[in-house]
């Protein structure tokens, strides 16, 4: 299942989930404040920084708006953060929409009409707009030029209109379902890859600087180990964090409070949560360890199908706790020590 950035409805359980990479409840306008604004305060991916650093400083000195940049990458990794800091550092203006907002290919034509000289068009979940505004936009990309329709029916005409220089940067969670002509208008493509326990400490820090909330020790570390790799839930952590350290009178937090508040929401300490927990409990109680199929595991903890497979299993297949085989999913030995069980046999037979 994929997320709905205009309405959070893409996930239905996901969006209940502290560990969910999409955004819930009003964190649209809460992650507002947390948004790093020039590249500089944009932590980790350091690859992707100089590249991108050198992309805008070449398009500087050219004095042209730079090429389309594609950002792709799973949820909540930075992808909206770096468009708008593309925006800042370039010094104009950035308009914002997605794929899902667009109904209609006059939709996307009022709006490239209406840009700009220089103006920065954000298109989130690109990947999901229709396919005559597809159509449209590869033409506008290219060539600058937008056919608008006059009048329907039999007697309508279509008047090319000339537009001025803009640069489209489109975010997806799916690259692969980009069709390659759009793939190819983007002079830049960068990839964003989940973030190491040390870049969300750092990221944990500042954000904590941001909202007032003093951290000793291993504060940080204590949560980054928990983010899952995503900022987004790095700084949603923080926030649950923050409402300890106020319910309980704390001028600081110390590690064992970040422990207290992430254990009352049900994260461990490799930041699988309930459902997580569930799962794989499942496999191994259920199954001795799997082979079991999706849809008898998803029955077995009472979710959707799609939930498991999209939003579940990437983290404990990333993170080592789960592999898919053909004949279906198995808990591996570090699933197995994790809920404190001995392995019956050694995973690695089945393959
Ligand atoms: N590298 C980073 N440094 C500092 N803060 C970051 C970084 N990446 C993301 N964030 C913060 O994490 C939150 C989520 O980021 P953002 O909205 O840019 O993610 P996204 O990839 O666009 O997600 P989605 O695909 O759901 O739209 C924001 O508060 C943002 O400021």
């Amino acid at each position: 299942m994929e997320y709905d950035a205009q309405t959070n409805t893409g996930a239905n359980e996901e969006s209940l989930r502290m560990v969910s990479a999409a955004p819930i409840g009003n964190e649209p306008v809460s992650d507002e404040e947390l948004r790093p604004h020039a590249l500089d305060g944009f932590i980790g991916q350091p690859l992707l920084k100089a590249q991108l650093q050198l992309f805008l400083d070449a398009a500087r000195k050219r004095e042209v708006p730079p090429d389309h940049i594609l950002l792709a990458g799973p949820p909540g990794l930075g992808k909206t953060t770096l468009a708008m800091i593309v925006a800042n550092e370039l010094g104009v203006p950035i308009r914002v929409t997605s794929g899902p907002a667009i109904q209609h290919a006059g939709d996307l034509a009022s709006i490239l009409s209406s840009l700009d000289a220089g103006e920065v068009l954000f298109i989130d979940e690109i990947h999901r707009l229709p396919r005559p505004a597809e159509e449209l936009l590869y033409i506008a990309m290219e060539d600058f030029r937008v056919d608008v329709m006059v009048g329907k029916g039999p007697g309508a005409t279509s008047i090319p209109l000339t537009l001025p220089r803009f640069t489209v940067i489109g975010a997806t969670t799916r690259e692969g379902m980009l069709p390659s002509p759009l793939r190819a208008r983007f002079g830049f493509t960068a990839h964003l890859d989940f973030y190491p326990h040390e870049e969300l400490e750092k990221l944990i820090e500042r954000s904590a600087d941001v909202l007032g909330v003093k951290l000793d020790g291993q504060a940080a570390h204590e949560m980054a180990v928990r983010s899952r790799g995503t900022p987004r839930i790095a700084n949603r952590l923080l926030r649950r964090v923050r409402d300890w350290a106020i319910v309980h009178d704390l001028d600081s937090v110390g590690p064992d409070d970040v422990k207290s508040a992430l254990e009352l929401y049900q994260i461990d300490a490799e930041g699988l949560d309930r459902l997580d927990i569930a799962v794989l409990n499942a496999i191994v109680t259920h199954f001795n360890g799997g082979p079991v199929g999706l849809n008898t595991l998803s029955a077995i903890v009472g979710e959707e199908s799609e939930t498991v497979e999209t939003v579940c299993e990437p983290y404990l297949v990333r993170e080592g706790f789960l592999v898919r085989t053909p004949k279906g999913r198995v808990a591996t030995d570090k699933a197995w020590a994790h809920l404190g069980l001995t392995p019956r046999e050694d995973v690695s037979k089945l393959f």
